[in-house]
């Protein structure tokens, strides 16, 4: 770990600026099914490591004085996958609580899971709707699970709520701004946190894939090649490194 007579660490530790960590981290956790081709290991086995990625990562994250880290778990997308990889998919937030719960609550972590959630297995339903009555006095970081979510749908479906208030005579169309349709988004319950300083996608894809399209506009975007599995502290550190060296502008000049 230490070289020579300078007596420094050989892989220093990416310093930080305290005062700049992002407030809302959102992932795109890619490259769990590629993780497990390049060991010629079922797919499945890629996600059950991701889980323990994602274990390690909220801990970190939780520790660097991030306030908000939204995980893209399972797109609406994802049901067209084959059933049985679907299978064991929804089992993970099962697994996940069961073993991680006492760490969470030690780490003073509030879950929220945000998504089409009616549509869940009834298991998965359960133990989501437990972890977020479980720890939801818990003032540290939010830990925020999109889970069956799509954008472009949760974009419509704020639409049509507000379109309902209008047809009902509660808003007048010339109401609808920004802040409305943010309100009836799944993100409001986020209110000034809602929108991610940092999206950071794994894997080495430079795509959005239908997430967080509204809360993303100003959002500062890190891809790394890492893929999830493989994505460390030290990977979360550097793309948070790299968000901090970044001079945003809000559309300014
Ligand atoms: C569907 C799914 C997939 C899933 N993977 C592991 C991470 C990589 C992405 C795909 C597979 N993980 N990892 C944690 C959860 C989870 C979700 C909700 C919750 F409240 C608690 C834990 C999870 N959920």
């Amino acid at each position: 770990m230490f070289s020579g007579k300078n007596k420094q660490p050989e892989t220093a530790e990416i310093q930080l600026d305290p005062d700049r960590i992002p407030e809302h981290v959102a992932i795109i956790m890619d490259g769990n099914g590629r993780w497990a081709k390049k060991r010629h290991l079922p797919r499945v086995a890629g996600h059950k490591q991701g889980m323990e990625t994602v274990k390690t990562i909220a801990k970190a994250a939780s520790r660097m004085g991030v306030k908000v880290l939204t995980l893209y778990a399972f797109s609406t997308e994802n049901w067209k996958r084959p059933q049985d990889e679907v299978k064991y998919i929804m089992k993970l937030p099962v697994t996940f609580f069961n073993t991680f719960m006492p760490e969470l609550i030690e780490e003073n972590v509030r879950v929220k899971v945000m998504g089409y959630l009616d549509d869940l297995p009834a298991q998965t339903l359960k133990a989501a709707q437990d972890a977020m009555k479980d720890t939801e006095q818990n003032t540290g970081m939010i830990l925020n699970f999109a889970l069956n979510y799509g954008s472009r749908a949760e974009i419509v479906t704020a639409a049509q709520k507000l379109a309902q208030q209008a047809v009902d005579g509660n808003i007048q169309p010339d109401e609808i701004d920004d802040h409305l349709f943010a309100d009836n988004l799944m993100t409001a319950f986020l209110g000034d946190l809602a929108d991610p300083d940092l999206l950071i996608r794994t894997s080495g894809e430079e795509r959005i894939s239908n997430f967080l399209l509204w809360q993303i506009a100003y959002s500062e975007m890190v891809f790394v090649d890492d893929l999830w599995p493989d994505f460390s502290t030290e990977t979360l550190r550097k793309a948070i490194a790299t968000y901090q060296n970044r001079d945003r502008r809000f559309g300014g000049i």
